[in-house]
């Protein structure tokens, strides 16, 4: 066997205030996050989105110190991992390639041919698949690996999602477990699934598995915990004005209070590190959301980080996947190549769906157009270079 390395994919983060609005521009140029009808638009939108969204972003990073925790745990799980290996008697190097911020997937790449790697496993960081996450990961590792003649040698293996496997879901029973134990009545309380949502489109259009690969992941972890608690499974997180998966979080923690819930244990369920969502939205946001609708005690499950039982799991499925057959980019699922993310593909005159959402699109640029002029004194095109 050459030399061997995983590389582990994940978001990144903004480790510091003045990272957040670059940060954000980086996550909304990714068409697989905000997908347009044409390319020449996406940067501008993305500048556009990365500014209106920069302050409410900040004000979140500094509700919990200012910064991400993501690079500093996912550094922590990537030694963890090399360690446990190296334990067993496999030296391999594990690499990070983050999507969003440093260290970013392309330096990663470096430090791989640098190193002369031979062999690697590719293991995103997230449980379940998307499109908007390890879709989005793949495709840009694709373009890279085309890009330069080196990888042709290396020999490379994709891991889709791994949310099935069963040293993730005892990691994930022993937290809950944990956590239900420190309540005075464990098996009254309501437990309370909630992962990070996606647009409607990307699961019903696109036919993203991510609905249903959480779906069977809540039902997996239910079934390892075996207790006889009730359960919701909702979904978090969503920004825009276009329709999101369902049951809202806020909006299912609300119904749970007026029906009279008083303990409820939050399980985060997409992601395997403490982060944004978890530290700010959970534990702020929705606890005081809950607080208000008459949920009085209002718990959260750590997130993994270097638990244990998930280290040992992610090192025996690096081991397997090097044994096993070799899975390629193109063979892990994405859509279609000219996929559209709104209703329309065929024009119709008339007040069609189609008209509705051109009329809607042209009106926000022309008010989000004016709202700049406004604040700025100067108009978008001014913005663009283009007077
Ligand atoms: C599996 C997890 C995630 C999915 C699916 C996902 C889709 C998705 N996210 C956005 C927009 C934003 N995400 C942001 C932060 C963020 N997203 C995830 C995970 C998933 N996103 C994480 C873990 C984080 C936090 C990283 C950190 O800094 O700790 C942000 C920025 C933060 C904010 O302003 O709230 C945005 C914006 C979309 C549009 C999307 C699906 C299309
Ligand atoms: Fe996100
Ligand atoms: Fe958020």
């Amino acid at each position: 066997m050459g030399r061997v390395g995983v590389l582990l994919l994940n978001l990144g983060g903004p480790e510091q205030l003045e990272d957040v609005r670059p940060f954000l521009y980086n996550l909304f140029s990714d068409p697989e996050i905000i997908r347009l009808p044409f390319r020449w638009l996406q940067r501008p939108l993305a500048w556009l989105i990365s500014s209106l969204r920069t302050q409410k972003s900040e004000d979140n990073y500094r509700e919990i110190g200012g910064g991400s925790p993501l690079r500093r745990i996912t550094e922590e799980q990537a030694i963890a991992l090399q360690d446990n290996l190296q334990q067993d008697g496999h030296e391999a190097q594990v690499y990070i390639g983050m999507r969003y911020w440093h260290p970013f997937t392309e330096e990663a790449l470096e430090r791989i041919k640098r190193d002369r790697v031979e062999e690697l496993v590719i293991l995103p960081l997230y449980p379940q698949f998307s499109i908007s996450t390890s879709g989005s990961s793949f495709r840009l590792l694709e373009k890279l690996w085309q890009e330069d003649p080196y990888f042709e040698r290396v020999k490379y293996t994709v891991i889709p999602s791994w949310y099935k496997r069963q040293g993730y879901l005892n990691a994930m029973a022993q937290l809950i477990a944990q956590e239900l134990d420190r309540f005075d009545n464990p098996d009254g309380v309501h437990i309370f699934f909630s992962a990070h949502g996606v647009p409607s489109s990307y699961v019903e259009e696109a036919g993203d598995p991510y609905q249903r690969e959480i779906e069977e992941c809540t039902e997996l972890i239910l079934r390892t915990l075996n207790r006889p608690n009730e359960h919701t499974l909702a979904y978090q997180s969503r920004v825009g004005p276009v329709e999101w998966i369902k049951p809202y979080t806020e909006e299912a923690l609300v119904e749970l209070g007026d029906r009279g819930v008083k303990d409820l244990l939050v399980v985060p369920i997409s992601f395997v590190s403490e982060h944004i969502e978890t530290l700010q939205e959970i534990d702020i946001e929705y606890r005081e959301l809950a607080e208000e609708a008459g949920i009085d005690n209002f718990q959260r499950v750590p997130a993994l980080n270097t638990h244990p039982v998930f280290i040992e799991d992610l090192a025996a499925m690096t081991l397997e996947a090097l044994d096993g057959p070799s899975l390629k980019f193109e063979d892990v699922m994405r859509p279609e190549e000219n996929f559209k993310m709104y209703p329309q593909e065929r024009w119709e005159w008339g007040m069609t769906t189609a008209a509705e959402v051109w009329n809607g699109r042209l009106a926000m640029i022309g008010f989000i157009a004016l709202l700049i002029e406004l604040i700025s004194g100067h108009g978008p095109l001014h913005y663009v270079g283009l007077l």
